[in-house]
């Protein structure tokens, strides 16, 4: 007969800490050394006077009725790939709906294939639905196959390759092409040299179309130099332009630490993830327009709470914590706080505490409710969180269109891309946001991805740390298939989420590309930081490469 456990036996458990699923996240890679950075705003003044006269010259060059189409579409391509088409963006339209106006498939007839595909990646970027036949004659008419003689046009290949992600569903020419392209530079980048091959290990790296935009600007004006040296005008304002962004994101970036270091969170929650400068170039991912600089600083913030809320429900709370947080975020009253743990206490104050200011701050724009939207979708994400961990915490495996239903939701691309509406200012209209409570399928492609493609990277991890709802094992389970047939039907559909966000920004748009482009970047920043790895758990490779081109080197131009 067992001894029977005296009382103090059975205190001393009940007071011992319980099992907590620890991760042991990799530490920051960068500590402190955005703190000392210190902004001299005549510098930046200085950068904002210098810009004005290039910035008129290419404007006149921009409208310059008397430029042959091409040589106009090309300058547009250079403009728009250094991140300057929001600085012209009325006259580059006006441009294009007269250019677009005119267009037949017979004047296509003799281009050859860069021109082609660049013309047709300026249409498709800003919003025109250039027809993919303008392809048509590069593929032979009997076998169907593309011509073997523009197998060896490299740029012809790279810029077809580019193209190709503009694609939208039914456009199987570019299904084609895109395979083709990849295939066919792969073959040769290791025996090009100089320029060329720098722009096709880049593209193959990365397209232009997947990349973030401030890198991508940055890659472009060291990658296609002879292009953005076509006109003097053009790449002194890229290097102004540079210049002034580099300051502003750096005072940014330092304002974010700070309050991160100010809030105690690696004291108060020392088990999360310490990623301030990952969550920044994320964030700056959306837009990098100077106008959003308030707007980045906000959703920043509210994405650092993110953090802290995964990693918590992911690798610290038991289950019964996990309970009584998500309800106190439900109740999202400070009453709650004695119910809650002790550890969790500070976030939860600082968390109503922010969104009471940024509620106080937007209300005398009378825009509060952008606010308001955002808490709710944290709401939302913390009762996603709630679901997951209690399928982890009973074994369950959700079915995959059950998984599906939470999985957008615990994406967190909902709550990001309406917390990165309310620093936006006045284009934030209601029937914005209610364009963003909607639902719509651009920002559910977009949610999709950001789930499908962590999930694809990081399910291993996490089968291993015992959580039972990934979309790999859902799918697995529900269709009886391996995981490699998973993984490769997963892949299938984000690749048709991408064509749905490339059909959600072309025009006529339900709302202006300004209030696309948070959601069509949240889907860029997945192939940054998930293409090859899980690159925000151990943000070693393109997160570190990115942070120090942007904020650690100086603009060597
Ligand atoms: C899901 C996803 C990629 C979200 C991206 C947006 C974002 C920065 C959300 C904040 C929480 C977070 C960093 C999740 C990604 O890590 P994780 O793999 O721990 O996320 P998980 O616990 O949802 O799988
Ligand atoms: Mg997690
Ligand atoms: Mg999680
Ligand atoms: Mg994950």
């Amino acid at each position: 007969m067992a001894a029977v456990e005296t009382n103090a036996t059975i205190q001393e458990k009940t007071t011992a800490e319980p099992v907590r699923p620890l991760a042991h996240f990799p530490p920051s890679v960068w500590g402190d050394r955005f703190l000392s950075f210190t902004l001299d705003n005549s510098e930046l003044e200085g950068y904002a006077k210098a810009m004005e006269a290039p910035k008129e010259e290419l404007r006149r060059l921009i409208v310059d009725q008397t430029m042959d189409s091409n040589k106009k579409l090309s300058l547009i391509y250079s403009v728009h790939r250094l991140g300057l088409t929001y600085l012209f963006l009325q006259e580059i339209e006006a441009q294009l709906d007269k250019i677009f106006k005119e267009f037949n498939l017979q004047d296509y007839d003799e281009v050859e294939l860069y021109t082609t595909s660049i013309n047709f990646q300026v249409f498709r970027h800003l919003g025109y639905k250039l027809p993919c036949d303008v392809f048509n004659k590069f593929k032979d008419s009997t076998s169907g196959a593309f011509k073997e003689d523009i197998s060896t046009d490299v740029k012809g290949m790279l810029g077809l390759y580019e193209s190709a992600q503009l694609r939208t569903r039914g456009e199987s020419i570019l299904d084609e092409a895109s395979v083709f392209t990849e295939t066919q530079l792969k073959s040769v980048v290791n025996n090009l040299e100089g320029k060329l091959a720098q722009q096709v290990l880049q593209s193959l790296r990365r397209p232009f179309h997947q990349g973030m935009p401030m890198v991508e600007a940055r890659l472009y004006f060291s990658n296609y130099s002879e292009e953005c040296a076509t006109h003097e005008s053009l790449l002194k304002l890229a290097k102004l332009h540079f210049s002034y962004l580099e300051l502003q994101q750096k005072e940014e970036l330092r304002i974010v630490s700070k309050w991160w270091k100010d809030m105690r969170f690696q004291e108060t929650t020392p088990y999360i993830r310490d990623r301030v400068p990952e969550i920044y170039l994320w964030i700056l991912g959306l837009y990098f327009e100077p106008r959003y600089s308030l707007a980045r600083i906000i959703a920043t913030k509210i994405t650092l709470f993110l953090v802290v809320l995964d990693d918590t429900y992911d690798a610290y709370a038991t289950i019964e914590e996990i309970r009584l947080l998500t309800d106190a975020i439900n109740r999202w009253d400070m009453s709650a706080m004695e119910q809650i743990p002790e550890y969790i206490r500070p976030f939860y104050k600082i968390l109503l505490d922010e969104y009471a200011e940024l509620e106080k701050q937007l209300a005398k724009e009378g825009r509060a409710n952008s606010v308001i939207a955002s808490k709710e979708a944290f709401q939302d994400i913390a009762r996603g969180y709630l679901e997951e961990a209690e399928w982890t915490n009973s074994g369950y495996v959700a079915s995959f269109p059950e998984y599906m239903k939470n999985g957008l939701i615990t994406s967190a691309y909902n709550v990001i891309s309406k917390s990165a509406l309310v620093g936006m200012g006045e284009i934030v209209s209601e029937n914005a946001l209610a364009w963003y409570e909607s639902h719509p399928k651009t920002l559910q492609a977009s949610e999709l991805i950001s789930r499908l493609q962590d999930d694809v990277m990081t399910y291993q991890f996490e089968r291993e740390r015992g959580q039972s709802a990934t979309g790999v094992d859902a799918y697995i389970k529900t269709y009886g298939v391996s995981e490699k047939e998973a993984i490769d039907e997963l892949k299938i559909m984000i690749e048709n989420a991408w064509k749905d966000i490339n059909e959600g920004c072309l025009k006529p748009r339900e709302v202006s590309m300004d209030l696309l482009a948070p959601i069509l970047n949240l889907a860029r920043m997945i192939d940054v930081v998930y293409r090859y790895d899980d690159g925000f758990t151990f943000p070693g490779k393109t997160m570190k490469e990115y942070i120090t081109l942007l904020f650690v080197g100086s603009v060597s131009m």
